[in-house]
């Protein structure tokens, strides 16, 4: 199977780099961010969007969504009507690269930069052309990204916030906890290993003992505590309000694309 990719940045990079094909189509506006991989045997680099489209059985769509016109624009000019194009666009909904690109066989999935380590979930969702056994045989080629699961497009706008946008938010909020590490005295290295490790504890925990998360807090609080004081501290500045408001802004933004 062949497959193309039109955009070879953060997410192309990671498709080209976790997909398995007998060949790679690839086209990227800067052909620079291409030098890192031309030790690949079975990558060829392309000039053009078209010539990726008409070599490719699966064209994987991953530019930004400002850039997405142009491209389905050139794939609306080629004349082969059997490809699979496979949109990771935010905001681009189904019905809208049908029609820009006169094609039927429509896929969108929202990736996820976990899947740089085989982790996180990536949703899928078909158009009504794809048939039962052509879903099974895409599924099997999208498992090397993680989990994978099939979603409608009603949904999509909030798995993208839950799933894609995540790692950025949680980055923001354990960075957080570095730096607060760091203004008690622990030097940044340091608290990068002590945090880390605590957080994939505390998520096994969690997801193994099946503990509520209230539950969890009370038995690490002891009464009069240092950690409820930090708690109450957090709490009155409106921690969980907070983050709340910005995957609701994020959602709504989402939305509006
Ligand atoms: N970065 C992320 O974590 C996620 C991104 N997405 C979606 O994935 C898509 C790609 O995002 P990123 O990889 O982050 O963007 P990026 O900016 O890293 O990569 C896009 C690449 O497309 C190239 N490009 C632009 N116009 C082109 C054209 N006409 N022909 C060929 N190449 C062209 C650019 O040079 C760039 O290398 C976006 O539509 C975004 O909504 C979805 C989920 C997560
Ligand atoms: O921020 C964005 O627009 C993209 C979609 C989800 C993650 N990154």
């Amino acid at each position: 199977m062949n497959i193309g990719i039109i955009g070879v940045g953060t997410i192309g990079g990671m498709l080209l780099e976790k997909l398995r094909a007998d060949s790679f189509y690839v086209v990227n506006r800067t052909k620079e961010k291409l030098e890192k991989y031309k030790g690949m045997n079975n990558l060829n680099i392309c000039d053009t969007v078209k010539e990726v489209y008409n070599k490719s059985d699966i064209i994987f769509l991953a530019v930004k969504p400002q850039n997405i016109d142009e491209v389905l624009y050139e794939i609306r000019k080629t004349q082969i009507f059997n490809k699979i194009i496979i949109s990771t666009v935010a905001g681009k909904d189904l019905k809208e690269i049908q029609e820009k690109t006169g094609k039927d066989g429509i896929i969108r999935i929202m990736p996820t930069i976990l899947s740089k380590t085989g982790n996180g979930v990536t949703s899928v969702t078909f158009n009504d052309t794809i048939n039962n056994k052509l879903k099974e045989k895409i599924i099997n080629l999208l498992s090397s990204l993680g989990k994978i699961v099939e979603i409608t497009e009603a949904n999509l706008n909030a798995f993208t916030i839950l799933s894609s946008s995540s790692p950025a938010f949680i980055s923001l909020i354990v960075e957080s906890f570095i730096d607060g590490a760091v203004n008690i005295g622990i030097k940044p290295k340091v608290a990068k290993e002590i945090f880390f490790e605590t957080l994939k504890g505390t998520i096994k925990l969690l997801e193994e003992e099946k503990i509520e998360f209230s539950a969890l807090r009370q038995m690490v609080s002891s009464p009069g505590g240092v950690t409820i004081q930090g708690l109450y501290s957090m709490e009155k500045r409106g921690i969980k309000g907070t983050i709340m408001e910005g995957i609701y802004e994020s959602y709504q933004k989402m939305n509006n694309m």
